[in-house]
């Protein structure tokens, strides 16, 4: 129906209103026009080539090596936006403001067609009241009891890869991002909806995806972040006024716009409507009779059945927490276990070593009569956790994350800056109603931070106490890859436990080496930096790796 997102021509008359208003605002309040950053090339297009076409890490070394750690860019239609790698800015917006910074509004009808207005979307009250009742289901031993169902559904695709090798003779290429996608939607699909039941057969609700079934929802949710990848000229520019269109207005557009990304998002969102809606009534009879408290709906049901009548969610308000963690919780680990057997497969030696611990672990819990592997085994092995966190370090999968500031503020800077016109400022001062891109992959890869060889795969940094970054920020070792404060992520227990299961289980049953045939492994923007393979792109997110059985 609307030429949506490549009415590029038709567009022009309104981007040259919003330049007007841009300039307006400009000059009539505190300007960041004074803290370096590049010259852009175009008005409509500003900087966003570089912002969100560039593969990760480009644009942050050339960022940093020019600028330092807080750069002025533009977005579409000369739009500010302020780029901080700056850890105690960051720390600033995230630990310490609230809900001061919250996200743009103006991305915040898209994003509620991707999650509905669940805990990702909201801000402010909302965002408080919704995470209060959701936490309780997000706990340590929470998690820890998901343990059964990330070994099941890994071992589903270890069985596969393993049939896959033997009829090739036991070594052959594999794409392991497809894989691991698969593997983690299966899990949040038990996890979420149906994990020992009493009423049905325990892993009820199986997506089936590694098994290639045809449930719709699996298929619904397949690869649906590349939505949001390589956006063109059009959309770039869309963007760029959507800030000066009234939400209820682009929400409008959302409802109607013909373009196949929208409408594959309203698709998703009336499958998993129709999906949640019945099974809410199902869990809740359970509940009632006293089984089913261990999945995450079951446990977000009863946290809200006790909360007091002010802090309950109304059922319209549970089903789009569901649809959130369903997309929030499978690809961003599924891609970080992929990039995690990308780094091993480049290091050998590191896989090793990491095999090594695993087979001491083992040999332990065979020696105790036992089979499986708990998470107390987990804790103890240190090797295994340093991968981990060497993965997260360096492959930060959301790579960075807009903000939008409130009110007028003064961000504190951990390094000052020389400003163009040569003052040199350790605090800046900030309007409101400013974009900013917090870039976690900046920080994490800072060589004042994390020593000279930051951008070096090396697990050795986490047990030579190398890992003090000094910054003391975000909800695990020292990363930002799960963000903090307020709004940080509050499935990162969970991926844990399903990364470590997942890397000791691969680990154990194949080697991972890179494939003969030298291949340029592109660090791809989408929502997540996703791995796709260069001259390729079009084939979607590709990691091939060489694959044999042990
Ligand atoms: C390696 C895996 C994961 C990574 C790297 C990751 C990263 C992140 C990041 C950076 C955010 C903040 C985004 C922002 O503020 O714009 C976030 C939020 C969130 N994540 Fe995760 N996540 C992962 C796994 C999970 C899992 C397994 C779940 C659920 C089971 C989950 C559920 C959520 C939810 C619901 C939010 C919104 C939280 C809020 O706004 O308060 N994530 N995640």
């Amino acid at each position: 129906m609307l030429g949506l997102v490549d009415g590029r021509y038709a567009l022009l008359p309104l981007a040259a209103a919003c330049g007007l208003y841009t300039l307006y605002r400009k000059y009539s309040k505190i300007s960041i026009s004074d803290v370096p950053g590049p010259e852009s090339k175009t008005f409509l297009l500003g900087h966003s080539k570089e912002l969100l076409l560039a593969d990760c890490g480009t644009t942050e070394a050339e960022f940093r090596r020019r600028y330092g750690d807080v750069v002025r860019v533009k977005a579409a239609l000369g739009e500010d936006i302020l780029w901080i790698a700056d850890h105690k800015a960051i720390k600033h917006i995230l630990h310490k403001s609230g809900y001061d910074y919250p996200k743009p509004p103006g991305d915040k009808p898209l994003r509620a067609m991707v999650t509905d207005e669940g805990l990702a979307w909201a801000d402010g009250e909302m965002h408080r009241r919704y995470k209060k009742i959701l936490l309780p289901a997000f706990g340590i031993p929470e998690a820890k009891e998901f343990l059964p169902v990330f070994t099941h559904v890994i071992t589903r695709l270890a069985d596969r890869w393993a049939n896959e090798l033997t009829d090739k003779g036991s070594t052959g290429i594999i794409n392991v991002a497809d894989g691991l996608m698969r593997v983690t939607l299966d899990a949040i699909g038990f996890g979420t909806w149906s994990l020992y039941t009493k009423h049905r057969p325990a892993f009820d609700h199986d997506f089936g995806a590694v098994i290639d079934s045809d449930d719709p929802l699996m298929k619904s949710y397949t690869h649906l972040m590349t939505v949001f990848a390589a956006p063109s000229p059009g959309r770039l520019i869309f963007r760029g006024i959507s800030r000066f269109v009234p939400p209820s207005w682009l929400s409008f557009l959302y409802e109607h716009a013909s373009s196949p990304d929208i409408q594959r998002l309203r698709e998703n969102r009336q499958q998993v409507h129709t999906f949640a809606g019945g099974l809410i009534e199902f869990k809740r009879k359970a509940l009632e009779q006293g089984e089913g408290q261990k999945d995450i709906m079951s446990l977000l049901l009863k946290a809200n059945a006790s909360a007091n009548e002010d802090a309950k969610l109304r059922d319209d308000e549970i089903v789009p927490q569901m649809r959130t963690i369903m997309f929030a919780a499978h690809e961003t680990t599924a891609i970080t276990i992929a990039w995690g057997l990308y780094e091993l497969a480049k290091h050998p030696q590191v896989q090793a070593r990491l095999r090594e611990e695993i087979i001491e672990t083992r040999k332990k819990i065979k020696a105790r009569g036992d089979t499986e592997f708990t998470t107390n085994d987990f804790d103890a092995m240190p090797y295994t956790i340093a991968v981990m966190k060497e993965t997260l370090r360096l492959h930060p999968v959301v790579a960075d994350i807009p903000r939008f500031s409130g009110k007028d503020d003064v961000l504190p800077l951990a390094n000052p800056i020389t400003t163009r016109s040569g003052k040199v400022i350790h605090e800046l001062p900030i309007p409101k109603g400013l974009r900013l891109t917090l870039s976690f992959y900046a920080y994490q890869t800072n060589e004042d931070l994390w020593g000279k060889d930051a951008l070096v795969y090396d697990p050795d940094r986490w047990l030579e106490e190398r890992d003090k970054s000094g910054a003391l920020i975000g909800v695990y070792a020292n990363l930002l890859s799960f963000s903090a404060g307020v709004k940080n992520c509050i499935g990162w227990r969970f991926a844990l436990v399903q990364i470590q299961a997942s890397l000791i289980h691969l680990i154990s049953t194949f080697n991972f080496a890179l494939p003969d045939e030298p291949q340029e492994v592109r660090m791809f923007r989408t929502v997540t930096v996703v791995p796709k393979v260069s001259g390729r792109e079009n084939e979607g997110i590709q990691l091939p790796l060489k694959v044999s059985l042990l």
